[in-house]
């Protein structure tokens, strides 16, 4: 679904990339635009001298596809580019849709900028209606699943415990009436949670297609 708007706000995005920059590389299916037309570029040689870290091994895979230098022990990452599965006028991110919230986290924390690449369905006033993603240790998962739920949840093994991501842990998709972003902190406290798909105060620029056109959010990165 809005494919095109996916491809309008990664070509837009990709535009902020020259040679020898460090590089996050996000996950899923508009991170992807972003990664084709960066491998096009590295292809043709008009870019060299990148190197990024991938937030997933399915990302780790596309890039070397491509020729693209890939570190998973890197410092100074420049750019993280990365998707989402619903961002709020803030810039505050749900992102674990695809499973990778864990690196993608690590690697968004560890940026200078944040730049996020979204088609327009994206957006909501107030998060809402993507559940959150929370990845959990395949050790006691049903009694954190309960202690998840106690924060105002619903929550629900992705592929009924048949997902694990790449790091071998359950994910919970957790519906919430309101995604308050300060149920980022709550739920990480809760032993055997290994983090939660919010993403706050950590996005430079959202990237938003709109039919033909690419619209930018601007954030200070606090
Ligand atoms: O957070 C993610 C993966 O864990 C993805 O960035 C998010 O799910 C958006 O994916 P898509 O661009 O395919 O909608």
């Amino acid at each position: 679904m809005y494919e095109n708007e996916k491809k309008v706000s990664a070509m837009e995005a990709l535009k902020h990339v020259h040679s020898n920059m460090k590089l996050g590389l996000g996950t899923g299916s508009t991170t992807k635009y972003f990664l084709d037309g960066l491998g096009e570029l590295v292809k043709s040689g008009k870019i060299t001298g990148i190197t990024g870290v991938p937030t997933s091994l399915r990302t780790a895979d596309l890039a070397k596809s491509y020729g693209i230098k890939i570190e998973n022990n890197l410092e100074g990452i420049e750019i993280d580019f990365d998707g989402a599965d619903e961002f709020d006028g803030s810039g505050n991110l749900i992102k674990g849709g695809g499973g990778a919230l864990v690196r993608e986290k690590i690697v968004a924390y560890n940026s200078k900028e944040v730049y996020i690449m979204a088609d327009h369905s994206k957006f909501s006033e107030k998060l809402h209606s993507f559940p959150l993603p929370v990845e959990v240790l395949p050790f006691m998962e049903d009694v954190t699943k309960k202690n998840i739920e106690k924060t105002g949840c619903k929550a629900t093994f992705r592929d009924g415990k048949n997902f694990k991501s790449d790091n071998g842990n359950y994910i919970l998709d957790c519906r919430f009436d309101f995604t308050d972003v300060a149920l980022e902190k709550k739920i990480k406290m809760i032993p055997g949670v290994v983090e939660v798909g919010i993403f706050s105060g950590i996005t430079t620029k959202v990237f938003i297609g709109e039919n033909e056109k690419c619209r930018v959010m601007d954030f200070q990165k606090s």
